[in-house]
């Protein structure tokens, strides 16, 4: 499991962004973004396309590197962490189910999601024979519960390929609660989902935050969503953040009406 060790009280930053620069080639993806992520909180990040959002993401949890500026998770550094040694102090994104993963069943997703697996250390799995197997049980067990809750019990034995466009991003919600997270990065999570199944997975966020003060940063381009269900917004325009506070006055304001909002707010 991760280093789940809770220092920070609510509501400090849990995540801290400063002067963040990507560039690919001659392209400044991120241009020196700055703001913070408080724990326990729902953050919303949007802004229009191009704007730089997914490729923070990937600087931010270590699938991108090569980024100048600050990131700090739970008062420590991670800026230019691996993605595992990130994802071991429990911050996660979801992804994509691949097509490898969707050529396999749901179970097995969830299984795979799993921390240590036995498997993985073959001269543990000699020296504790039992131990490995008490694990798999548990993994197992976790992954279960999760698909209950998740309402993906009945498709437990079926290939991730088959679920709805909606089940699948509530399994990529379910899969990273395998490592109980401290904070998700989830990006798009309504896109192409239906709102029965949208809202079930927002029920969800809600729910662990309530529950386990789980932390939020989501990239959303559905403005209900992103007002009715975040904390706090902030947006994001040619690499640089343009506007972060309520989502009220960063629905108001008129940076981000220019620059993404135009005629909808
Ligand atoms: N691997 C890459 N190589 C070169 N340019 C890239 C790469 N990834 C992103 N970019 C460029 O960086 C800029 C920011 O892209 P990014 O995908 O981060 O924006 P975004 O805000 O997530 O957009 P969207 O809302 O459309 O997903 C764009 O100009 C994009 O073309």
């Amino acid at each position: 499991m991760t280093d789940t060790t809770d220092t920070a009280p609510v509501g400090e930053p849990l995540l801290r962004i400063e002067g963040v620069v990507k560039r690919f080639g001659g392209v400044r993806a991120v241009d020196g973004a700055s703001f913070d992520v408080r724990r326990g909180s729902i953050t919303a990040l949007i802004g229009p396309n191009g704007a730089g959002k997914t490729t923070l993401f990937n600087v931010v949890t270590g699938f991108e590197h090569g980024a100048e500026g600050t990131v700090e998770y739970d008062g420590r550094s991670i800026a230019g962490k691996p993605s595992y040694a990130i994802a071991r102090r429990g911050m996660v994104r979801t992804f994509q189910i691949t097509k490898a993963l969707a050529a396999m069943p749901v179970i097995d997703n969830m299984t795979l999601a799993a921390p240590h697996q036995p498997g993985e250390h073959i001269v543990g799995l000699c020296i504790h024979p039992r131990a490995a197997h008490r694990r798999e049980r548990e993994v197992e067990e976790r992954a279960c519960e999760l698909l209950e809750t998740f309402g993906l019990a009945a498709k437990r034995d079926e290939y991730a390929g088959t679920l709805s466009g909606g089940q699948r991003k509530l399994l990529e919600l379910a899969r990273v609660l395998m490592v109980e997270p401290r904070m998700v990065l989830l990006d798009e999570p309504m896109a192409g989902v239906n709102p029965t199944l949208g809202g079930r997975l927002l029920e969800h966020v809600h729910a662990l935050r309530e529950r386990d003060g789980t932390t939020f940063l989501l990239i959303e381009h559905d403005m209900e969503v992103v007002m009715g269900h975040s904390d706090r917004v902030v947006c994001m325009a040619q690499g640089r953040v343009i506007a972060d506070g309520d989502p009220e006055s960063v629905r108001t304001d008129q940076r981000v009406i220019d620059a993404y909002l135009g005629g909808a707010a």
